[in-house]
């Protein structure tokens, strides 16, 4: 499974076991194989190389330097929603990586930041946002090289909290205006009107959604090149879901399948955007047990991990598969379908497993890991294994409760190196002025 499996039951990240990290670095901890993360860079390069297409690395999914760096040495460009990932990815990417900038509140600053160190594309997302970027353009004497992004209003439900293409959120231009909006810019002095954009949601579990906004990606390349806008570039962004339960995730192939054609027929470069595709099954988040306790006919395990260092359960109810490090023998060594509710769980018989919440020291009630788990019981010292945790977790991680944020450690066959440190009391405070002594 994504190069972490269970041998004699003990976990390994490729070929490392997992408690001789937790030995030398501390819980909590992210633990990346290096070796995923390029096998999912390569899947998607490689269902899309009929196409050569412009892989954007979507950083927001997780902006480690030494991720970042693994993607540009490996060919991808750079997804940034912000200066700060504007940076890193400038920090990270070897020169002339190709970096998109999307997001809905683009600064005059960040505009201005971008056009200066030669953004590829901004993806705009409302009519304002486009005269603004002409406007700081013009200041700036250049003609700054965007692509529209069209909200296609398609039903890919996700979550209400990452839906992106239904109507009414607040992405893109709208399917029945943005015709008007690139019209009123045709000719503008500041502005070449190169692509069209568009980011369906995250994550996605099924290739049609993909099929049915290309073809309406298509219909509006058509009408924009009818008004005189030369269109080079078609983005589809990123979305492409992976493993959380078990099996459910398509390979970029199937995508490929309904993408390709409709970038075919358009004459334009494809760009993608994935992020969690590449990191989401590339890291465990580890944790050790601190406690044990039952309580209201509950039990819980509370574990040094909790919604500061991996917020999707709390944030969206999102399922990561749980389990042990060193599972005793009394339970099987393979997670894949625990808790699903969607799947008859084998597990559920096991003697050793009973219902458990998965809970961290943070003073929320919402603060867990994991519901109505079935796990086998497990004792203080015991480390576990948060599966999935590659994309969006130490990207969404925060101080919370003055917690120090995890260290992320980068696995490679035989061996690991730290890629970010814990942090320290002195990191907490370091922006704060004490200036009441
Ligand atoms: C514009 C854009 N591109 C790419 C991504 C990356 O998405 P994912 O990590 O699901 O591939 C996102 C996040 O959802 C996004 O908003
Ligand atoms: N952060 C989200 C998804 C949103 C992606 C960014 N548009 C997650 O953890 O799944």
């Amino acid at each position: 499974m994504d190069h972490f499996d269970y041998r004699d039951r003990t976990l390994y990240c490729e070929d490392v076991p997992v408690p001789e990290l937790a030995e030398k670095y501390g819980t909590p901890l992210y633990v990346y194989s290096q070796a995923t993360l390029l096998d999912r860079l390569k899947e998607v390069q490689t269902a899309f190389t009929e196409v050569k297409p412009v892989i954007c690395y979507s950083v927001k999914a997780n902006g480690n330097l030494s991720i970042a760096r693994l993607m540009g040495q490996n060919g991808a460009g750079f997804d940034v929603t912000s200066q700060g990932e504007f940076q890193r990815a400038l920090k990270a990417g070897p020169t002339g990586s190709k970096i998109v900038f999307a997001g809905v509140g683009k600064s005059d600053a960040e505009i201005e930041f971008a056009l200066k160190n030669d953004v590829f594309l901004f993806d705009v997302e409302s009519e304002q946002e486009l005269h603004a970027i002409g406007a700081v353009a013009q200041k700036l004497g250049v003609k700054a090289p965007v692509a529209l992004r069209v909200n296609p209003d398609l039903p890919p439900k996700t979550h209400v909290k990452t839906d992106t293409s239904v109507k009414g959120v607040k992405f893109g231009l709208d399917i029945e205006t943005i015709v008007d909006v690139a019209k009123g810019v045709v000719g503008h002095p500041g502005l070449a009107v190169v692509g069209l954009h568009m980011h369906l949601g995250s994550p996605i579990l099924k290739a049609e959604p993909y099929r049915m906004g290309a073809e309406k990606g298509v219909a509006l390349i058509k009408q924009f090149r009818a008004q005189g806008h030369d269109i080079k570039f078609l983005n589809m962004g990123g979305g492409f879901g992976i493993n959380y339960r078990k099996d459910e995730a398509k390979p970029a192939s199937a995508f490929a399948e309904v993408i390709i054609p409709a970038v075919k027929e358009s004459g334009c470069q494809l760009i993608l955007e994935p992020g969690r595709f590449i990191a989401g099954n590339a890291a465990i988040l580890l944790s050790r047990v601190v406690f044990t306790k039952s309580t209201g006919g509950k039990h819980y395990i509370i574990q040094d991990a909790a919604m500061n260092d991996l917020i999707r359960p709390t944030l969206y109810g999102s399922f990561h598969r749980i389990w042990p490090v060193t599972p005793s023998t009394e339970v099987p060594v393979r997670p894949d379908v625990n808790g699903d509710p969607d799947d008859p769980n084998p597990f559920r018989a096991m003697p050793n497993c009973f219902t458990q919440d998965v809970v961290g020291p943070v003073c929320e009630s919402g603060d867990y890991l994991a519901k109505d788990r079935p796990l086998p019981g497990v004792k203080r010292g015991d480390l576990l294994a948060v599966f999935s945790a590659g994309a969006y977790g130490m990207a969404m991680a925060s101080n919370y409760n003055s917690r120090v944020r995890a260290a992320e450690v980068l696995v490679t066959g035989r061996t690991h190196r730290l890629i970010r440190r814990r942090e320290t009391f002195a990191d907490l405070v370091a922006c704060e002025e004490d200036c009441l002594t």
